[in-house]
């Protein structure tokens, strides 16, 4: 479904590469989350997918694939074609991206018919039920609500929701409840694996929490330094590793009888 093939993101012509000989296979249905360390490269790659590295940032080797297209090819307008449709992303603080000054309700209907023709009445009654099975009980106040009126939780998860309002075939998501507490965490993880369990959607996540992949993740890719160092499913990296940077997250994770705790 995604083949990342052998990238490295460069951000400046002579300097060390951000990310080095990155490749990763993402099957559909599959949940994969990339740890490690601040300044390890983790978002760089998932921006390199996006085709969204800030700055001089590019892809200077190597190719990204999605159902068989390179995405490296891709221009602007196709990007707008797949963005929030086929891909789709939550950032740390999808709430910040709402505009304050309108309601959510005018704000998601405009982005569903900005993506799919809709009628106004039928974008509206496809926002609501994308918000309750978003956790969000009460979709219909939700829509008549201004961002400031809502949680830093209440508005993730409206982020969610429009990531999720066209079962993307493929998330991705950069530390989409770091900034949550740890109740709302749990009960925001959850939600993306139950949606993975309804749409069959390929979620790439980003998290330096190794506990938190042990959790929701069948792979798990290390970085440091730009490299992967550790890359396996789930009970290989938690059980049998051994690479020593991976031994080290780990005796970081509190764990009982074998287990490992979030
Ligand atoms: N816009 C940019 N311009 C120049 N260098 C950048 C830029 N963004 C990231 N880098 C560099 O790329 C490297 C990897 O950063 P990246 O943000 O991908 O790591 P990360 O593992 O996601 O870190 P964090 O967990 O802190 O977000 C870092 O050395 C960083 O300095």
């Amino acid at each position: 479904m995604l083949e990342i093939q052998n990238i490295s993101v460069n951000y400046n012509k002579s300097g060390k590469p951000a990310v080095e000989n990155f490749s990763l296979t993402v099957k559909q249905g599959e949940i994969c989350c990339l740890v490690g360390e601040s300044g390890s490269g983790k978002t760089s790659v998932i921006r390199a997918v996006m085709g969204n590295l800030p700055g001089q940032g590019r892809v200077a080797q190597g190719d990204i694939f999605f159902q068989g297209e390179s995405l490296l090819s891709y221009t602007a307008n196709d990007w707008k074609k797949i963005y929030g449709t086929e891909i789709s992303m939550i950032f740390q603080d999808s709430g910040s991206m709402l505009n304050p000054i309108r309601t959510i309700g005018s704000q998601f209907v405009e982005y569903i018919r900005a993506h799919g023709d809709y009628p106004r009445k039928d974008a509206w009654e496809k926002g609501v039920q994308m918000l309750e099975r978003s956790c969000l009980p009460d979709g219909k106040n939700i829509m008549k609500s201004y961002p400031f009126q809502l949680s830093g939780g209440m508005k993730q998860r409206v982020g969610i929701a429009f990531a999720m309002v066209f079962k993307p075939k493929l998330l991705l998501a950069d530390e989409p409840t770091s900034a949550l507490d740890i109740t709302m965490q749990a009960q925001m993880i959850r939600q993306m694996m139950k949606l993975r369990e309804e749409y069959d959607t390929s979620i790439i996540m980003i998290t330096h929490n190794l506990a938190l992949a042990a959790y929701m993740s069948d792979h798990i890719v290390v970085m440091k330094d730009g490299k992967i160092t550790d890359s396996g499913d789930r009970d290989h990296i938690l059980h049998n590793s051994q690479a020593e940077y991976t031994k080290k997250l780990l005796s970081a994770v509190p764990s009982l009888g074998g287990y490992y705790y979030v």
